[in-house]
């Protein structure tokens, strides 16, 4: 069942300790066929050089193991959350990346301080508030992925503007329209934190871009897509340049 998602699944799993975004077997992803109403997710536990496609486990909306050998990822009830309240993404990443981790176990919003941000993330990446010990005791995982969501409603962003969250005290979680895409959000997520945080004890300030150049950025990427560089597969040049 759902081969060729197991194997997109597994190849963007592959991807995070390649890119540095996760030690051990921290982190995991997922990606879901919105047609079935079923998610692919990493298995928990298992060392990311002893996985195989045919490992990931095949998960309903409800949450419910409907195959698989091993048990889904203990996070395996986040990524049900969010893609239930956020039905336009495919794929759901979560790290430890480390400064994206310290932004959150600071709990300090990662700022938009430049271009590289604006192009990603058309606000500061919010973090959320710490759960509560109740909230923690019982359904932790669930509530961790209503916690993000709470978070994006209660500040009105957008979560395909925005595709991440800081779980305050925990890390990252990403999102996109495949799970590829979640990984290339969860890396840019790291480089924009490691920037921020540098740029910061640079200057000792409260370094934010103005809102025009965020909406340069995010029309130039969301608007036509007469051009968006290589990141965007459906521009001319992405197209022009596959044709050589
Ligand atoms: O955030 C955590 C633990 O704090 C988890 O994401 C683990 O880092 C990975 O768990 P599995 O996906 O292997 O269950």
């Amino acid at each position: 069942m759902l081969d060729k998602l197991k194997t997109e699944v597994y190849d963007a799993n592959m991807r995070l300790p390649k890119l540095g975004l996760v030690t051990f077997t921290w982190g995991n992803v997922s990606g879901i066929d919105r047609d079935k109403g079923l998610f692919v997710i990493k298995p928990s536990g298992v060392d990311y050089d002893d996985l195989k496609p045919s490992d990931m486990v095949v998960v309903d909306l409800n949450g419910k193991v409907v195959e698989g050998n091993m048990n889904p990822s203990s996070d395996t009830p986040t990524h049900t959350v969010l893609y239930n309240a956020f039905p336009k993404i495919g794929g759901i990443v979560h790290t430890h990346s480390e400064m994206a981790v310290a932004f959150a176990s600071a709990r300090l919003d990662i700022p938009a301080v430049n271009t590289t941000h604006a192009d990603t993330f058309y606000n500061d990446i919010p973090v959320t508030e710490p759960l509560t010990k109740a909230e923690i005791e019982d359904a932790y995982e669930e509530n961790t992925g209503k916690v993000i969501v709470k978070t994006f409603a209660d500040r009105g962003l957008d979560y395909d503007a925005t595709p991440g969250c800081l779980v305050g005290q925990h890390g990252p979680f990403t999102w996109g329209a495949t799970p590829d895409k979640a990984v290339y959000n969860a890396k840019v997520l790291e480089v924009c934190a490691n920037i921020a945080y540098h740029a910061t004890m640079l200057t000792h300030k409260d370094i934010h871009v103005p809102q025009y150049l965020l909406d340069k950025h995010y029309y130039r990427k969301h608007g036509a897509n007469a051009y968006y560089g290589q990141n965007n597969p459906d521009s001319k040049n992405h197209a022009a340049r596959e044709e050589k």
